[in-house]
This record gives C-alpha cells, sequence and structure tokens, in this order.
C-alpha cells in the first residue's frame, strides 16, 4: 500500500483537477460528488478565535491575510507538502500554476488579490476556493480548508445577509460525511458559548469526524485553567482536545517567528504547572501530526468507495457522451455521412413501424378491415336504384324515343352515378392511410436518438417525408381511374313497364355489387402499392437526391446542434477526463510501495 503521505498528495492532485472543472465543496453545482467523496480537514470558528494562527502555527509561516472584518471570504484550501530537510520553502498558487513565492508576505498579498477577483470589493463571500500549495522541510503532509469565520453581525461595507451567508456556506462543507471538522475556540471564552463546537454539534453529534481546539489558554484569567475542555469533561468529543498558544498581537506587532513561537509555544506547556501531564499532546506541532495521521487513516479507508465511485460515474459519463453522440466533424464528406447516418436510422425505425416491431402500422389494416367495408356498405344504392329513380333516369335519359333492344343512355348513366360513389370512401381511405402515415413520420423522428442533437435536421427530415407523402397521394388518386368497365346490358324487354325498370335497376345494383366486391380488394391493394410501399422505398430519396447538391455550409447548417447539448458535451467529456486521470491517481498510489 502506498507510503504516509502519498494518499493525502494523491488526494490533493485529485481535488485541485475538480476545482479546475469547477466541481468544489461547498457549491450547490450539480458536480460536486467526487470532491465530496474526498476526505478533507475544514477549519471552523468564529471571528477573532485563533483560526488564521493555528493555520500559520502548522505551516510555520506568517502568510495569511489580517484585518479588521471578515478577511477570510473565500475558502482556502491549503495544501501542504513535506519536503526534505535543508530545502527551500515555496508556496504555489492552482490559479497561478508557473509562479513560485518564495515571500511569504507576497502570498498573503495574492490572497488578498484573488478573493477581490471574485467577489469584487463588495466584502461578499465566494464558494470558489482558492487553492493554495505550500512545499517546506517544517511542515507534515495535510491538507486543511480554511473558511470564512463565523460571525454575528455584519461590518460596515457587508450585506445584512452575510451572518446567514458565512454559516450556510461553512455548513455546507462541515456537514459532508467525509469532512473532518477542525472546531477552533478560545479558551477565554465559555466554550458553551463556542460558534465552532455549536455548529460542529449539529452536524456531527456523535462527535468522531471533530477534532477540538482551544487557542489562547494563556489569555485564561490568573487561577483558572482549562482542564475540563482539554481533559473532554465540558464537552466530549471521540478524539482529544488539543491546547494551543498562538503569537500574541504584540508578538505578530514584533513580527516574532513563527518557528521561535513553536518552541515558545512547546515551552509553555512542557513548564505549565496545569498543563505538564498532558505536554506532549498539546501545540500547533502535535496538532499537525495528529491530523496528518488521522487523515491518511481516513483517505486510506476511504479508498475502496473513491474507486468504486470513480467507475461507476466513468460508466454513466461512457454511456452519457454515447448517448449525447460524437461531435460534429468539420469536413464536408463526414458531415454529409452524419446526416445519412442518422436519415438512415430515421428510416429503419420508420419501417419498424410498419412492418412490425414497434406500433401503429396496424392502423393501416385497421383503415382496410374496418373503415372502408364500413363506408362502403352505407353507400346509398337502394336510393339511387330504386324503382322510381330508375325511371327517372332512363326516361331522362333515352326521352319517349323506344329503344331497339336496351336503354343504353339509362344504363350509362345509372352506372356513372352509382360509381361515383365509390370515389368518396376510396379517397376516405387513401387519406386515412396518408394520415396515419405522417403520424408514424412523427412518432420515428421522436423515437430517433440519434436526430435528437439537431433540431434542424430534424425539421428538414419532417418536411422531406410529408412532401413525400403528398406526393405519394395525389399520384394516386391521379392513377385511381373508372374502377369498372361496362356491365353487359340485358336485353330485357318488357318496355315501359315496371317489370322492366325493376329489371334494369336489378341488373346495374348486382353490377354495382360486384364492383363494390372488387373495391374491397382493390383499393387495399392500390393504396399500399402507392403509398405505403412507396413510403418505405422513397421516402427520402428526393432528399437524398437534394443532399448530394449541398455544400458544406448548407450541411453545417443541418447539423446546428443545440448549444446546451454542446454544453453538456463539452461538461461530460470533461469530467470524464477527471474521473479517468483520478482513477491512473489510484492505481498508480495503490500499486506503489
Ligand atoms: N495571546 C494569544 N493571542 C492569540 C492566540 N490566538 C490568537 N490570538 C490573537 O487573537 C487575534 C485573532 O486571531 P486570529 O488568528 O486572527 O483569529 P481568526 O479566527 O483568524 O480571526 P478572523 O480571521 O478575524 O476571523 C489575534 O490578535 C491573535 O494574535 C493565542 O493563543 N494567544
Amino acid at each position: 500500500m502506498a507510503t504516509m503521505g502519498s494518499l493525502i498528495g494523491l488526494v490533493n492532485r485529485i481535488q485541485r483537477a475538480c476545482t479546475v472543472l469547477g466541481d468544489y465543496g461547498g457549491g450547490d453545482n450539480a458536480f460536486s460528488s467526487l470532491w465530496e467523496a474526498l476526505p478533507s480537514v475544514a477549519v471552523v470558528g468564529g471571528q477573532s478565535s485563533g483560526k488564521s494562527s493555528v493555520l500559520e502555527s502548522i505551516v510555520g509561516r506568517d502568510f495569511l491575510p489580517r484585518g479588521s472584518g471578515i478577511v477570510t471570504r473565500r475558502p482556502l484550501v491549503l495544501q501542504l507538502h513535506k519536503t526534505d530537510e535543508g530545502s527551500q520553502e515555496y508556496a504555489e498558487f492552482l490559479h497561478l500554476p508557473k509562479r513560485r513565492f518564495t515571500d511569504f508576505g507576497a502570498v498573503r498579498h495574492e490572497i488578498q488579490e484573488e478573493t477581490d477577483r471574485i467577489t469584487g470589493k463588495t466584502k461578499q463571500i465566494s464558494p470558489v476556493p482558492i487553492h493554495l500549495s505550500i512545499y517546506s522541510p517544517n511542515v507534515v503532509n495535510l491538507t486543511l480548508i480554511d473558511l470564512p469565520g463565523l460571525t454575528k453581525v455584519a461590518v460596515e461595507g457587508q450585506p445584512e445577509s452575510i451572518v446567514q451567508d458565512i454559516e450556510t456556506m461553512v455548513r455546507s462543507y462541515v456537514e459532508k460525511p467525509n469532512c473532518i471538522i477542525l472546531a477552533i475556540s478560545p479558551a477565554n471564552q465559555d466554550i458553551a458559548t463556542s460558534d465552532a463546537i455549536k455548529l460542529a454539534r449539529e452536524v456531527d453529534p456523535s462527535g468522531e469526524r471533530t477534532f477540538g481546539v482551544l487557542t489562547k489558554l494563556d489569555l485564561m484569567d490568573k487561577g483558572t485553567n482549562a482542564l475540563d475542555v482539554l481533559e473532554g469533561r465540558s464537552y466530549r468529543l471521540q478524539h482529544p482536545w488539543v491546547g494551543i498558544v498562538n503569537r500574541s498581537q504584540s508578538d505578530i506587532n514584533k513580527n516574532v517567528d513563527m518557528i521561535v513561537a513553536r518552541r515558545k509555544e512547546h515551552d509553555y506547556f512542557a513548564t505549565s504547572p496545569d498543563y505538564g501531564h498532558l505536554a506532549s499532546k498539546m501545540g500547533s506541532e502535535y496538532l499537525a501530526k495528529l491530523l496528518s495521521q488521522h487523515l491518511e487513516s481516513v483517505i486510506r479507508a476511504r479508498i475502496p468507495s473513491i474507486t468504486s465511485l470513480i467507475n461507476k460515474s466513468i460508466d454513466e459519463l461512457e454511456s452519457e457522451m454515447d448517448h449525447l453522440g460524437r461531435p460534429i466533424a468539420l469536413d464536408a464528406g463526414a458531415q454529409l455521412y452524419t446526416v445519412l447516418e442518422v436519415c438512415r436510422a430515421f428510416e429503419r425505425i420508420f419501417k419498424e413501424h410498419l412492418d412490425g416491431g414497434r406500433p401503429g402500422g396496424d392502423r393501416v389494416y385497421g383503415v382496410f378491415d374496418n373503415q372502408l367495408p364500413a363506408a362502403l356498405r352505407k353507400l346509398p344504392f337502394d336510393r339511387h336504384l330504386s324503382l322510381q329513380n330508375v325511371k327517372r333516369v332512363v326516361s331522362e335519359a333515352d326521352g319517349y324515343q323506344p329503344h331497339l333492344i336496351a336503354p343504353e343512355q339509362g344504363y350509362r348513366r345509372l352506372i356513372e352515378g352509382a360509381l361515383n360513389y365509390f370515389r368518396g370512401p376510396a379517397e376516405a381511405s387513401v387519406d386515412a392511410v396518408h394520415f396515419v402515415l405522417k403520424e408514424l413520420v412523427r412518432k420515428s423522428i421522436a423515437e430517433t436518438q440519434e436526430l435528437k442533437r439537431f433540431p434542424t435536421l430534424q425539421a428538414d427530415i419532417a418536411a422531406a417525408a410529408n412532401e413525400a407523402l403528398e406526393r405519394f397521394r395525389d399520384e394516386e388518386v391521379d392513377k385511381e381511374g373508372n374502377p369498372g368497365g361496362n356491365p353487359q346490358a340485358t336485353a330485357a324487354m318488357d318496355r315501359y313497364g315496371e317489370g322492366h325498370f325493376r329489371r334494369i335497376g336489378s341488373n346495374v345494383f348486382s353490377y354495382i355489387g360486384m364492383v363494390s366486391d372488387t373495391l374491397k380488394n382493390t383499393i387495399p391493394k392500390a393504396v399500399v402499392y402507392c403509398q405505403v410501399r412507396e413510403a418505405k422505398q422513397s421516402l427520402l430519396s428526393r432528399f437524398y437526391t437534394q443532399l448530394g447538391k449541398k455544400e458544406g455550409k448548407q450541411l453545417l447548417q443541418m447539423l446546428d446542434e443545440d448549444p446546451a447539448l454542446m454544453e453538456r458535451r463539452r461538461q461530460s467529456a470533461k469530467r470524464l477526463e477527471l474521473y479517468k486521470a483520478a482513477r491512473d491517481e489510484i492505481d498508480s498510489v495503490s500499486w506503489a510501495q
């Protein structure tokens, strides 16, 4: 397994990569899952509780901005890297990757500047962290997140909401189960009123991830001590309390060196009548080691769950990338290929609707099995061939002139009149099938995953398909001629009598019945042949011909993606890269000796 420190370094690297991608703790962004899975130490405390002093003491350097009001307005992710004895100390910011700071006064200045860069001079707070790495022989490997001090009142120039905003931001860090809470409280204040302990108690009631730190032990009233707190009687935590003596304000003013201050702190505990028996477990140096060991062991325990989170996310992202499709190619040939590929996917789905596999095609047969026969049955042939009507039509056609064999004109008119009635149901079938096909085009477009990203191409395909369907329908209507021929005129001679007209009516009726039976079969055949079969075979044929003539620019217009989708692909690709890099990092550390 990995060496001590390499695990902390691993988490540091993943955290930095997360920040570059906008994945950081405390933000309400959607991508904070990996950051949240990484164990980290967050420093919380009320204003002036000594937070900055503890951090500086752990680092052994003076580098944090000071001043009145709320100085820490963005989280500071402080990554400490232990280097070989005698090597030069330096600091580096993630936002200034090429610059090494050896002057810690300049580090302080840059923290201030970088805070203002995001929050402006408005004194607002922001959850976007500043990453600072310090390389020094005087540190232990450790990552700490410095958060704005909890406060009760806004100071001049700061909005009223800042009190609540700070609490919300601090809470968003400490409530995460992987966050180790470094709760700073001053010893010269009642522990029951400590902001840090109040918050820690809320988010970690069992105290298993809270480290209590008591500062300003040297400022307690003479004759009192903090043993009740330090020995865990006042407020019990799973980890032992650590007492600290930082530089006083006057030490700071006198620029007392941090390493000297560490030594003074050490002496304070070693010679203290109250705390002498606890001396080996007090002081900032001890605190740093304690935290480093703890962080290391927490990370070690979490590695399997982090790895499985990463693997799961990689799977999810890869399937999302598949779903979103490849980015659009730049050359016209590849663009044409993409358009054709998408069109074919659409056609495949459309055919599945007609041939089975997807629903809807059966509605075509509903038209033939139910709608058409019902419409044919309803045709008013009884009325048309009633004795009265036959008499009228035949008389009008042939006049008073007696016909020799049969009333030819009369037959002709009766039959033509009857055949005209067939036109209605035939056209209704054509229209009904046309409507079904249009509906299937609409459905198929909606079901073509590949088309989802291209709204313009979607509209183009819909227009081309519907135009083709209109064309198939119109061509069919044109072809539909007179469906029957002439009947064999009956030579029935019972002139002018009722029997004569009744016979004419019945002759025409049986002929019409035959035509109707034939049409019941031929209309579906014609419709399937002209509309359905054509739709299956050549729905997009013209569109393909037009595509062939298009230039690169026009093709690109068809492939204009929804910008939101392009952004999603970009984000997913970056996240995928992050997770893969994180997996590689973990692999390399896990296998190192
Ligand atoms: N004597 C003494 N003074 C301390 C100790 N810790 C902090 N101080 C002083 O208390 C004041 C506040 O300390 P900081 O470390 O700035 O406290 P902070 O919590 O970072 O404060 P803000 O950043 O303003 O929220 C400074 O004047 C420190 O010198 C300590 O242990 N002993």
